[in-house]
């Protein structure tokens, strides 16, 4: 690590030991701080105010930054920054004009064109046949994260079709949605970049199997694949003019601009792919241009290195105020967790110190329900990132000013708290009896100094989408280059598959247990007598 970092993380460090380096009531004290702390990113309002980013803080985090930028550029010109599979990082060209990409000797924007093209021409037929009434698609991860947040985000009624995404290798998920499907009306996309991954093609083969129990041979009309490896798609039997491909330097978390985005066109018409796609350029260029200061992926980055890094905060909650989100944080979980889940820097040492942290959320209110009691009296603080919609596409006005002002509450009172005086007075006045008042006192404090930080969209279409979505995106991009590991990996995920490919024949009946654990081989004994009742 160059010094001028080592000492950037050493007066990070020093800041977060002062006294009150959490508190972020004083610096509320200062009336310029909510405007010197909102930040616009196309239509996107951030406020990062609520959180004890102070201003020495930010300048420490901003020395820190030096450096991000630059490897920004490397990541836009196409450079293998994703090291350790020797592959360059351009979803940004899925969603750039012609001719700005390259992958070294390879025109990337073009490659990208060709494909949608393909995919918008494919649509119009599709679409104007009108014998297609519903998709399937079936992949995991990246190919079913991506596509259904912003399927279940963006599909209204009256829109071209009804999308499905299976991607569980649990049958039940299958035997539950194939009820509502007529084989004859139903479009399946198999979608999975590399075609080998062993969830996805057990659910192909099933639906393929239903495909041509209902239609024989005319069943492959019906099948799709979106994959970068065409041989294998030919082989599982779909026609080539219905394979739409993209290469390895799409990362399946960062899929969804791809061909693996085909069933959102599919269901809710080309035009709202190309706005998604339009949306999440409107965000790069912010990310490409914006200086520094005020450059909000990297912004919102370094709030995030404030919380895990200065207060050793290990998780953070998503709560989009918005069911049409209702995916996102589950999206947001793969593309933050996967990326930076770490724990060796790119040049192969233990990090330094920690990396991701846990994700996890759920829309407001339903979240105020359930697990906001953590983040509002639990021992340790959970940076909160709010998202609140300004204009619903309903007409349903006194429901959305309850969602708004509830998202708003949750943001102040995670700030605020409710200190003894507050919590007496308002049990006194209720009449309770002053021991009762004593007994329940610590059960009602609130201690504040929460952090949150809170986004205002004005609307929630698919450019607005396509915003938010690259937003977090280049987030994680900011903080994979501020912790030094490779953001674009995850071979943390290739030990539990291969694992669980050796225990799969041992599953058989009959089958004798291989070599294991002691719990791991009780646990396969029970399962077989279990299954032989
Ligand atoms: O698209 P596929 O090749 O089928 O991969 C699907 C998913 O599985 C992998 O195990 C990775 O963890 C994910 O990053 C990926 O999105």
């Amino acid at each position: 690590m160059a010094d001028g970092a080592e000492a950037a993380w050493n007066r990070l460090a020093e800041l977060a030991r002062a006294p009150g380096a959490s508190a972020i009531r004083p610096l509320m004290e200062d009336p310029s701080r909510a405007a010197r702390f909102t930040h616009r990113a196309g239509d996107i309002l951030a406020d990062l105010s609520k959180t004890s980013v102070s201003d020495a803080v930010r300048e420490a985090l901003l020395d820190l930054a030096r450096g991000v930028l630059a490897a920004r550029d490397a990541m836009a010109r196409g450079e293998r920054i994703n090291a350790t599979e020797d592959r360059a990082v351009l979803h940004m060209a899925l969603r750039g004009p012609r001719g700005t990409f390259r992958s070294g000797e390879e025109d990337a924007s073009a490659e990208v064109h060709a494909t949608l093209d393909a995919m918008q021409a494919f649509c119009a037929r599709i679409h104007g046949e009108g014998r297609f009434t519903d998709v399937v698609n079936i992949g995991i991860g990246g190919s079913d994260l991506g596509p259904q947040m912003a399927a279940r985000a963006l599909w209204r009624h009256g829109m071209p079709m009804r999308a499905h995404y299976l991607s569980n290798v649990d049958g039940h998920a299958w035997e539950v949605m194939r009820h509502g499907l007529d084989p004859a009306r139903t479009l399946v996309l198999v979608a999975s970049k590399t075609f080998t991954t062993a969830e996805t093609m057990a659910n192909a083969h099933l639906v393929r199997g239903w495909l041509r129990d209902a239609l024989g041979e005319a069943a492959g009309a019906n099948l799709v694949a979106l994959s970068t490896n065409l041989r294998a798609t030919a082989d599982f039997g779909v026609p080539e003019s219905q394979v739409f491909g993209f290469r390895d330097w799409v990362g399946g978390r960062f899929s969804l601009w791809s061909a693996i985005g085909l069933s959102i066109a599919l269901a809710c018409g080309w035009e709202v792919f190309a706005a998604l796609l339009a949306g999440a350029r409107r965000m790069d260029e912010h990310f490409l241009s914006a200086p520094e200061a005020e450059n909000l992926p990297l912004l919102m980055a370094l709030t995030e290195v404030w919380h895990v890094n200065g207060l050793g905060l290990p998780s953070r909650a998503v709560l989009p105020y918005d069911e049409r989100l209702a995916r996102f944080p589950a999206h947001l979980q793969q593309v933050e967790m996967e990326s930076l889940g770490k724990r060796v820097t790119l040049g192969g040492l233990p990090v330094p110190r920690p990396t991701g942290p846990v994700v996890f959320g759920e829309p407001g209110t339903n979240s105020q329900h359930s697990f906001m009691q953590l983040l509002h009296q639990g021992t340790t603080p959970v940076p909160a990132d709010i998202v609140l919609v300004a204009n619903p596409a309903h007409g349903f006005e006194e429901n959305h000013r309850q969602l708004l002002a509830n998202g708003l509450a949750q943001a102040e009172a995670l700030l605020r708290g409710r200190d003894a005086t507050e919590v007496r007075a308002e049990m006194e006045a209720k009449g309770v009896a002053p021991a009762a008042v004593e007994a329940l006192l610590p059960h009602r404090l609130f201690p504040g100094d929460r952090p949150s930080t809170t986004l205002v969209l004005p609307r929630l279409d698919a450019n607005t989408l396509g915003q938010l979505v690259a937003l977090y995106e280049h987030k994680v991009f900011c903080l994979g280059a501020l912790w030094e590991v490779n953001a674009f990996d995850q071979w943390g995920v290739e030990l539990g598959k291969q694992l669980a490919g050796a225990l799969l024949p041992e599953l058989a009946p009959g089958a004798k247990a291989g070599a294991h654990d002691p719990s791991t081989t009780a646990l396969i004994a029970e399962l077989h007598r279990l299954r032989a009742d």
